[in-house]
């Protein structure tokens, strides 16, 4: 009788062995989206009835469009994070074709969903996330990655409501982890330096120091930020136009208005994130780090310490 075939396993982090999982593992159900170089299908676990998305890419799709430094850029980032506010990578296979990321399911949808739906948020839907996404990057530039790509489609909800922050195919890893290991490129790079890359983002979100040296600061995210919090206040993006080159003319020359009823407090934070020199960003080490940004008086009544366990203001 052949040997019984036994499911390859593989350490993870924390060393404790898990069973390399198999498309069979799975059964797959609906497709919830479609990416450029990807199809994302909910699926439950067989063994454990637990549903997930299940981001499926296809080989020749990737080798073709030279794409596997961004999968694996994906790969790792995902890998390395763990925190409430962050779609969960749980595991990676392979098949003859496809390549699979199984990821935890944020089940309600893409903030912009909402923000179109709305129409605009109020003070206090804005301030609760924001809140979650400033405890978000926070952690994320702890790890010394850029996010690099955050606009309000890269920002899901879970069941709870609370976001789920995703598409790490364009961030960054700007210093080794504990682990030592190598970042991205393999090279070794002192945080918070600049590095050389191609890798634009999205217009209405890019940073004016992407668009003009090519270089992603942790601050390119806090320049985000800022977009995303006028965006959630005013339903509408900061720098807007017909074409992208109308766009970046609008970031590089900061040419943006306040509309009516965009309260004072909010006004003094958006204008402290969207400023052109990435070091001046309210959040950025040069002016005081994260615990600053998180005093700013439009985070008045936030807890900071346990976001991710409150209920989420009833979004009107
Ligand atoms: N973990 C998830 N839970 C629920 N929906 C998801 C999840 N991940 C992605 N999606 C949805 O699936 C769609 C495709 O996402 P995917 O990340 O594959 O491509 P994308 O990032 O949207 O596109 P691109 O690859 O061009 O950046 C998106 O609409 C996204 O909202
Ligand atoms: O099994 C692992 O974890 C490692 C593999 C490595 C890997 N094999 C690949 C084959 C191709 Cl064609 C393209 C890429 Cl980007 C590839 N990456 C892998 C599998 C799945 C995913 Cl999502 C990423 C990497
Ligand atoms: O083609 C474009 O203009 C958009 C893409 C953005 C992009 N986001 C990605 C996320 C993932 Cl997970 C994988 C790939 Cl291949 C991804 N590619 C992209 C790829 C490469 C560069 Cl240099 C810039 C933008």
């Amino acid at each position: 009788k052949m040997a019984e075939e036994t499911t390859p396993s593989k350490l993870n982090r924390a060393g404790s062995l898990q069973a390399k999982r198999k498309p069979e593992d799975f059964i797959f159900g609906k497709v919830i989206g479609e990416g450029s170089f990807s199809t994302v299908i909910l699926a439950k676990e067989v063994s454990t009835d637990k549903q997930y998305a299940i981001k499926v890419l296809d080989k020749q799709h990737i080798i073709r469009e030279n794409k596997a430094q961004y999968v694996h850029r994906e790969k790792s980032v995902l890998s390395k994070l763990n925190h409430p506010f962050f779609v969960k990578l749980y595991y990676t296979f392979q098949d003859k074709d496809r390549l699979y990321f199984v990821l935890s399911y944020a089940g309600r949808g893409e903030l912009l969903d909402y923000i179109q739906k709305l129409g605009s948020f109020d003070e206090n839907c804005t301030r609760f996330y924001a809140a979650e996404v400033v405890s978000a990057l926070e952690h994320l530039h702890g790890l010394g990655i850029i996010h690099r790509d955050l606009k309000p489609e890269n920002i899901l909800f879970n069941e709870q409501m609370h976001i789920q922050i995703t598409d790490f195919g364009s961030s960054k890893i700007l210093k080794t982890d504990q682990l030592g290991e190598d970042s991205q490129d393999g090279s070794q790079v002192a945080p918070g330096q600049k590095r050389k890359n191609s890798f634009v983002g999205t217009a209405q979100y890019v940073s004016p120091e992407v668009l003009t040296s090519k270089k992603a600061y942790y601050s390119s995210d806090l320049w985000a930020l800022g977009c995303i919090i006028y965006q959630l206040l005013s339903g509408l993006p900061p720098f807007r136009g017909g074409h992208e080159y109308q766009i970046f003319q609008k970031i590089t020359k900061l040419e943006y208005e306040f509309p009516e009823g965009f309260s004072p407090t909010a006004r003094d934070l958006v204008e402290k994130l969207l400023v052109l020199e990435p070091e001046g960003r309210l959040g950025c080490e040069e002016m005081g780090g994260f615990d600053k940004l998180k005093k700013h008086p439009f985070f008045e009544g936030v807890d900071w310490s346990n976001l991710s366990k409150q209920k989420p203001p009833q979004l009107v």
